[in-house]
């Protein structure tokens, strides 16, 4: 409802002390659109709202303590994409970044968070929670004070044999020939030939004649001895040793399972970590079955107040052959290479990648493609022509997200590596969009329930309406963000404004595919919603007349007279 710009700063005015009419109050000063007055921000909430100290416009309402509900919980980058690009210009691929010591500080953050990061990646393998407490911290008050909405995932370490010490503080080689002793025995200081494994258990089962294999091919080695739980093994093929080597163990072509809990004591201690930072998703590494995910997230019902998503990640054989059930119980998926490609020859990595993605797709999960996308950016500005190529496959695959490692959290170059990551997947876009490369998928249907099957049709239809008839825009109203991805499913070539009431849902949906997930507080008139939104949009400048725009709605009213269910609408912006 319009209320006039005077008598919306006295009603916000008459209680606060600090009033003053010359709109000179602390804090930044923000302009909310089509301007009659702007306004200072104190704080912005995680819900969506702002607290300010001087604000009035039409549209603006006032509410308790002077929080002011800005109504349009654009995040500052996709609004400034749309500016300079149009909708059918943005970005869809999400981007993922680890963050380690090369981008930890508030500074580098800003600058991937201007630069596209979607979602934050801190592996748990590597530092302190201390040190990870601070960088969630920062990207917290990033999103509240600059406008940012990047969402926080933590990598769990999980159960993996690797190096903990070779005697070097860097790679060291192993010669042909060489015989070393691998244990689990702490060693001070230099022992020539020595290597300790992280876990005491590690030579359990095996056996003189079984290969070593470091890092899926690095260098290989035979057991030759076996003294207690030592091994003495005798270098096959040399190689390289690098710092937290994996080592995986081989008898007759077949990988030896060591039995390890796919969470381990300190993984679930991460996990409560991440519940009390009130991180968006927890990526599993190392699952090898439906049921750690299950107990992950019974654990996460039981213990959070808000939903975190489940990230089962891909990177073990037995994974593979589980996929389905895995991507079932899961939340979403990562394909991480790195590890995948110790337990799988590497010429099956592309097939794999493919058929994972498809997959998902299909079971409507999310799924991020990990892992040395950029490699040599860690050290070079540019990146190699096959890493360009590689990047652009997986963006023509539809994967949701794209992921940097190293890249980032301890290259030389994090934000130009983002940057490519950013051209390559919007220029193989538009190249999938004009070459009409949209292979339609076999939908699988999903639903059990009416409701279920009915939102899935809407959504399958909705998307092959929006391409037909050319629509500029997408606009899904939301509560948990359910019907925002079965229309991302589909991959449309418009981008999806997905409306959501739910701070929660918001910043789960950063990591679908071709969703720009807003914040607005919605009511159960979803006629009003709709034109709420589109005015507010128009009075944004981001929608103008003649604009087409397909709204979906599947809010389920709470209350009888609510007429709108679910449904399908073209409006055509006058
Ligand atoms: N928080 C951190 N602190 C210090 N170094 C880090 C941190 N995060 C990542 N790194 C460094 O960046 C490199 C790449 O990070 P990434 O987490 O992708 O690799 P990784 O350890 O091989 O992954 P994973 O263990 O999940 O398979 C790591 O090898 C590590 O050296
Ligand atoms: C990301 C990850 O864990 C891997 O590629 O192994
Ligand atoms: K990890
Ligand atoms: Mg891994």
């Amino acid at each position: 409802m319009a209320v006039s710009s005077d008598s919306m700063l006295q009603k916000i005015f008459a209680k606060s002390p600090t009033f003053d009419s010359n709109k000179r109050v602390f804090g930044k000063p923000v302009s909310i659109s089509g301007g009659l007055i702007s306004c200072n921000v104190r704080k912005r909430r995680s819900n969506g709202k702002i607290a300010v100290k001087a604000v009035a416009e039409a549209g603006v309402k006032c509410l308790k303590n002077y929080e002011v509900n800005l109504d349009l919980g654009f995040d500052v980058v996709a609004e400034r994409e749309l500016r300079e690009k149009g909708f059918l210009g943005m970005r869809k691929t999400k981007l993922v970044c680890t963050i380690g010591p090369a981008c930890s500080s508030m500074e580098d953050l800003e600058r991937l968070a201007m630069g596209g990061m979607n979602v934050a990646r801190l592996n748990m393998c590597h530092n302190t929670r201390e040190w990870h407490r601070d960088v969630i911290r920062k990207i917290k008050k990033l999103n509240e004070e600059k406008g940012f909405s990047v969402s926080v995932m933590i990598d769990t370490e999980g159960s993996l044999i690797h190096v903990v010490d070779h005697g070097a503080p860097s790679s060291l080689k192993a010669e042909e020939g060489s015989v070393w002793v691998f244990t689990s025995e702490k060693f001070d200081g230099s022992r020539p030939f020595t290597v300790q494994a992280n876990y005491e258990g590690f030579s359990e089962g095996i056996m003189m004649g079984d290969e070593l294999v470091i890092d899926g091919g690095m260098a290989r080695f035979e057991v030759v001895e076996k003294m207690g739980n030592d091994l003495r093994c005798k270098c096959t093929d040399p190689g390289l040793f690098l710092p937290r080597a994996k080592l995986s163990f081989w008898r007759d072509g077949k990988l030896s399972y060591h039995g390890l809990p796919t969470l381990s004591t300190k993984d679930w201690a991460d996990v409560d970590f991440g519940i009390s930072e009130g991180v968006d998703f927890i990526a599993m590494s190392f699952v090898n079955d439906a049921d750690s995910i299950k107990d992950l997230k019974n654990h996460l019902s039981a213990k959070s107040s808000k939903s975190i998503r489940v990230l089962a990640k891909i990177e073990t054989l037995e994974s593979l052959q589980k996929l389905e059930e895995i991507v079932e119980a899961s939340d979403g998926i990562m394909v991480a290479r790195g590890d995948l490609g110790v337990e799988v020859p590497l010429e099956q990595i592309p097939t794999v990648q493919e058929y994972v993605t498809r997959l998902c797709r299909q079971l409507n999960k999310p799924v991020i493609i990990a892992s040395q996308l950029l490699e040599s950016m860690v050290e070079y500005p540019t990146p190699t022509r096959a890493e360009v190529a590689d990047v652009s496959e997986a963006v023509r695959q539809y994967t949701d997200a794209l992921m940097l490692s190293g890249e980032s959290a301890i290259g030389l170059n994090g934000q130009k590596a983002l940057f490519v990551l950013q051209m390559a997947s919007s220029r193989m876009e538009l190249w999938s969009r004009e070459e009409n490369q949209q292979c339609a998928l076999h939908n699988r249907q999903l639903g059990d329930s009416l409701s279920d099957c009915i939102a899935e049709e809407i959504c399958n239809c909705a998307v092959q309406m929006a391409n037909n008839l050319g629509v500029d825009a997408i606009f899904v109203y939301t509560k948990h963000g359910e019907m925002a991805s079965l229309l991302s499913r589909n991959r449309p070539y418009p981008p999806i404004f997905a409306f959501t009431s739910d701070s929660n849902a918001r910043m789960t949906l950063n990591l679908q595919w071709g969703v720009i997930p807003l914040l607005v507080d919605l009511s159960d008139d979803m006629e009003a919603n709709i034109s709420k939104t589109v005015d507010l949009m128009r009075t944004k400048g981001v929608l103008k007349d003649g604009d087409t725009v397909l709204v979906v709605s599947d809010l389920t009213p709470t209350h009888a007279s609510s007429t709108t269910f679910q449904s399908i609408q073209v409006k055509t912006i006058v």
